[in-house]
């Protein structure tokens, strides 16, 4: 299998600070990877740096096969599919759920003048009916609730077929409803063997939907634990990574933690 990520020795320093410290991570086609880390531990510039829009200060990234530093960026990121609240901001509020899907098509976020092909526009909906959104077509983006814009948003990410798909915190701010419902669908889109190779960033590991395969643990810009879900994923990785003893469970194919009671 070839590698969709490849970093070696990567840091991203910004005043003096390593936000991301020597990280060496390499990602395969097929993978499936969670990235689980406290507040600030830098998993969102490990994600912008696999996304191409974050430089290295030092080290190497290679994304789909292509080095960072000598390849044209922008014919790489239609390559990738990106979801996150940094995006959403940009997304207009005022466009229609179908127009948001669609504008990726044209490596856009707002609606220009042209016409849309039929076929972008089929595709469009496809992705929005496999995520529960076939009845909010013509609903402006900016009137959708917070799991409702989730969905749409991961929509959008698939709209350019992407190789890789990036989701920064896809569940953030959902209720339990819409969490389980978000889950069981990225249960589905992961465990598609057409689908793209995933990293999934969160705080929560009731999060990690199944099929899902690897995790990476960060903390202080240091990756403490990368690798296979099965082996990484436990209560003593999980407790350094939060600094806290935490215990982990695994209910049938889904994880909880608890951190233990105060003596
Ligand atoms: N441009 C910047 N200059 C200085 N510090 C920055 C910059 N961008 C991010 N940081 C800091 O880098 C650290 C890592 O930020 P990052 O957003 O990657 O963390 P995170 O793990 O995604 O956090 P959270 O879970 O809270 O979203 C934080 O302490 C943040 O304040």
């Amino acid at each position: 299998m070839s590698d969709v990520l490849e970093l070696v020795d990567v840091s991203v320093v910004r005043g003096g600070r390593a936000l991301v410290d020597r990280v060496s991570w390499s990602v395969a086609e097929g993978e499936r990877w969670v990235i689980l880390g406290p507040n600030g531990a830098g998993k969102t510039t490990l994600l912008n740096v696999a996304s191409s829009y974050l430089f290295p200060t030092t080290g190497t990234v290679q994304i789909l096969g292509e080095k960072l530093g000598s390849v044209d960026v922008f014919d790489l990121r239609p390559r990738i599919g990106m979801s996150g609240s940094a995006l959403a901001e940009k997304l207009p509020k005022s466009q229609t759920v179908l127009q948001t899907v669609l504008t990726a098509a044209y490596g856009m976020t707002a609606t220009w003048q042209e016409d849309y092909d039929q076929v972008d526009e089929d595709r469009a909906r496809a992705f929005l009916d496999r995520l529960g959104m076939t009845e909010y077509l013509d609903r402006k983006f900016g009137t959708l609730s917070e799991g409702e814009r989730k969905r749409t948003q991961i929509a959008r990410a698939m709209m350019t077929d992407p190789e890789l798909l990036l989701l920064d915190e896809p569940a953030a701010g959902l209720d339990l409803g819409g969490r389980e419902d978000l889950v069981r669908r990225l249960g589905r889109l992961a465990r598609d063997p057409m689908a793209p190779s995933m990293i999934m960033v969160t705080h929560h590991v009731e999060e990690i939907a199944p099929g899902f395969t690897h995790v990476l643990m960060i903390r202080q810009g240091e990756v403490l634990a990368a690798g296979p879900i099965e082996s990484e994923l436990n209560s003593r990785n999980l407790s350094r990574c939060f600094g806290l003893p935490l215990v982990l469970e695994r209910a049938g194919d889904r994880w909880t933690a608890q951190g233990l009671p105060l003596s």
